[in-house]
């Protein structure tokens, strides 16, 4: 795809050139994954997460692995673990239990190789947009730090804000200069919790199809907590769902709808069939934490 070409115009050309055959096929994933035959970044083998001295494990015996370039999306319900696993994968925050492997490596810690972006963005208030994306390749002592973060800038679709200061950019625009901040180093992986949360349903949307946008240029790994099943859905190749207490995953859902996806496929059938799935899986999960 093009860079500089905005998500309405990709979404113009899909529905000009989408196949007008039945709906595309969903499915439970199988014994043998399409992911399983890419080669694997991060890979999580028996994983438990104690917090202090609580009876259950936040995460107990969780194994995972995540292709190269693959978009993977957690799902839960509150408390099943999400976060902490996101945590994990970090090098936040060291399991009991199990191990991680990236690009088959023991993960001992925060690593370059890993972006990350939060609910709340975290730029630095005092730093103009450019200089908060900058920052990142400046303290790799990268000379060209500024044409890297004018670069992501552009292809975020923020290069006439580069010297506004965060404080007067929108909540979705500070998120996207924030996800440009996590990219501009260049990690393979990009973990990214709940990012869009705090935005309204209007900004949300266009954000969902800005990140598809940026991973198609960019094929990162990504890792996307969330709470809302249309949103993993939309993006991801695969849908882990995780339960609680212990959280452990309770299901994976392979996503085999084509891309580019625009808004539209919300209404495809098989979109809305494996909404109805996954619903179904999570609120039993969620009734389990009311017990
Ligand atoms: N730092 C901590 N200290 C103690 N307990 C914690 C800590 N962090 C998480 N927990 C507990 O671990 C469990 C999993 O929490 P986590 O935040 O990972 O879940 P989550 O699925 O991301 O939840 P939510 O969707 O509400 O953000 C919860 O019971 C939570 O109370």
């Amino acid at each position: 795809m093009a860079r500089g070409v905005s998500p309405i115009h990709q979404r113009a050309d899909y529905i000009e050139t989408a196949p007008t055959g039945p709906a595309p096929h969903l499915h439970v994933v199988d014994p043998v994954p399409s992911h399983a035959q890419q080669k694997p970044r991060l890979s999580l083998d028996g994983v438990t997460v104690n917090f202090g001295a609580r009876a259950v494990s936040a995460v107990q015996d969780v194994s995972l692995t995540i292709g190269a370039g693959e978009f993977v999306a957690l799902l839960g319900p509150s408390g099943c673990g999400k976060s902490t696993l996101l945590n994990v994968m970090a090098g936040f925050c060291t399991p009991v239990q199990g191990r991680v492997l990236l690009d088959g490596e023991p993960l001992t810690g925060p690593s370059a190789k890993c972006g990350v972006v939060f609910q709340k963005h975290s730029l630095f208030p005092w730093m103009t947009a450019l200089d908060n994306v900058a920052f990142g390749p400046r303290r790799l002592g990268l000379t060209n730090a500024r044409q890297i973060a004018q670069d992501l800038l552009d292809i975020v679709g923020l290069a006439h804000v580069a010297n506004e200061w965060p404080a007067s950019l929108s909540g979705g625009m500070q998120q996207r200069v924030g996800i440009a901040r996590a990219l501009a180093t260049r990690p393979p992986v990009l973990l990214m919790d709940e990012p869009f949360g705090a935005l309204d349903a209007q900004t949300r949307s266009l954000m969902q199809e800005e990140l598809l946008s940026i991973w198609d240029k960019l094929r990162p790994t990504v890792v996307f907590v969330t709470h809302d099943i249309e949103e993993a859905i939309f993006l991801a190749d695969r849908v882990v769902v995780m339960q609680t207490y212990p959280g452990r995953i309770a299901r994976e859902f392979a996503i085999d709808i084509p891309r580019p996806r625009s808004a539209e496929v919300l209404n495809d059938h098989a979109f809305i069939e494996r909404r109805r799935e996954i619903t179904d899986v999570i609120r039993v999960e969620a009734r389990k934490t009311f017990r």
